[in-house]
C-alpha cells in the first residue's frame, strides 16, 4: 500500500472492510480520512530524517504513514490488538516505523525512545487526552515538541488565560512546561466515523526552564490544585482547606502580597509561584 495515501474514505472503507474491523468507541477509535489534514500535522512536527518521533494510537496507520514519509524514526504505540496486522499490511514497505503493541499510560516511555531527545505526534484518544499529556509532561522526558490533535475545548482550555472560566489545572501545568499554540481546527467530518465534537491541532513547544521560578516544584502544583478544585473559594478559604492554620493563611498573604479575598482561577503563573514560595518560607520557620 505505499502508494495509496491511507488518510482517504475510500482507503479506510477498504481497510474496514478488508479486516473486518468495528471502530471501538471506547478506546477513541475515530480515523482521519483528510490528506491535507494529515500532512498539516506531520509538517507542524517539522520532522527530518531520522528524528525520533512518538505516535500515540496509529490506528490503521493514517497519520504513522505521512510520519515515515518524512523518513523520521517513527515508534507508534497501540494498545488494540485487532489493529496489530492491519499495521503490518498498510506500513510494510516502511523500515523507518516501529509498531508496539500496548497502553501508553502503561509504557516506560523513556526507556522506549532510548533516553535520547524526540518528538511527539499524535491524534489522541480523546478518553485519556489530559492524562496522556500529564503523563508526558510530569515525566520530564526529552520531548522537544508536541503535536497534539484533541478536542477543541480541550485545546482551549491548554491555551486559557487566568479568568477566563476555562482557566484551571491543565492550563498552568501546559503553560509552565511548554508553549502552546492552537494550529487549526478539524470538523467532526474529516474523521471516520465522525465525532461528536470539532477538533484541534495544537503545538506544545517543550521550554528548556519553566517561566517562573519556583522554590519547590511540588508546592507549587499543591498551590494550583488547591486553587482549582474549589474554584468559588476565595484564595485565604482555599488554604484553610488545604490545612493551613489562619496565621499561617495570614503570614503567606502578607509575605506574597496577594489578596485573601481573590479566587485561585485569577491567578497567573507568577502569583502561583509568590504564593507556593511563601507557603514554602513559611513552612520553614515552623
Ligand atoms: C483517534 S484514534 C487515531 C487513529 C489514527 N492515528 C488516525 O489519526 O486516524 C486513537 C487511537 O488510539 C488508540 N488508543 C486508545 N487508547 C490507547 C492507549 N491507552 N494506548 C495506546 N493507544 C491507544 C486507539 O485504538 C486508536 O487507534
Amino acid at each position: 500500500m505505499k502508494d495509496a495515501n491511507l488518510a482517504t474514505l475510500e482507503v479506510v472503507k477498504y481497510v474496514v472492510k478488508r479486516f473486518g474491523l468495528h471502530m471501538n468507541k471506547r478506546l477513541g477509535q475515530n480515523f482521519l480520512i483528510r490528506p491535507d489534514v494529515v500532512a498539516q500535522i506531520a509538517d507542524t512536527a517539522d520532522l527530518k530524517p531520522g528524528d525520533p518521533v512518538l505516535e500515540i494510537g496509529p490506528g490503521i496507520g493514517t497519520l504513522t504513514q505521512a510520519l515515515a514519509e518524512t523518513g523520521a524514526a517513527v515508534t507508534a504505540v497501540e494498545i488494540d490488538s485487532h489493529l496489530l496486522p492491519v499495521l503490518d499490511k498498510t506500513l510494510e514497505h516502511y523500515d523507518n516505523v516501529r509498531i508496539i503493541h500496548g497502553d501508553i499510560l502503561k509504557t516506560d516511555i523513556a526507556e522506549l525512545m532510548g533516553h535520547k531527545p524526540f518528538k511527539v505526534c499524535a491524534n489522541l484518544p480523546y478518553y485519556i487526552t489530559t492524562p496522556i499529556i500529564m503523563t508526558l509532561l510530569e515525566e520530564r522526558l526529552p520531548m522537544e515538541r508536541l503535536v497534539v490533535m484533541v478536542q477543541k475545548e480541550v485545546a482551549e482550555r491548554m491555551t486559557a488565560s487566568p479568568g477566563s472560566r476555562i482557566y484551571g489545572a491543565l492550563s498552568v501545568a501546559v503553560q509552565y512546561y511548554t508553549q502552546p499554540e492552537i494550529i487549526f481546527e478539524i470538523p467532526p467530518k474529516a474523521f471516520m466515523p465522525a465525532p461528536e465534537v470539532t477538533s484541534a491541532v495544537v503545538c506544545l513547544d517543550v521550554r528548556k526552564e519553566p517561566p517562573v521560578s519556583v522554590m519547590e516544584e511540588k508546592r507549587f502544583f499543591q498551590v494550583v490544585k488547591a486553587a482549582f478544585s474549589q474554584r468559588r473559594k476565595t484564595f485565604a478559604n482555599t488554604l484553610k482547606a488545604a490545612g493551613v492554620s489562619k496565621d499561617g493563611v495570614a503570614a503567606i498573604l502578607a509575605d506574597c502580597g496577594i489578596e485573601g479575598s481573590r479566587r485561585g482561577e485569577t491567578f497567573s503563573l507568577d502569583e502561583f509561584a509568590a504564593i507556593a514560595d511563601a507557603w514554602t518560607r513559611y513552612n520553614k520557620k515552623q
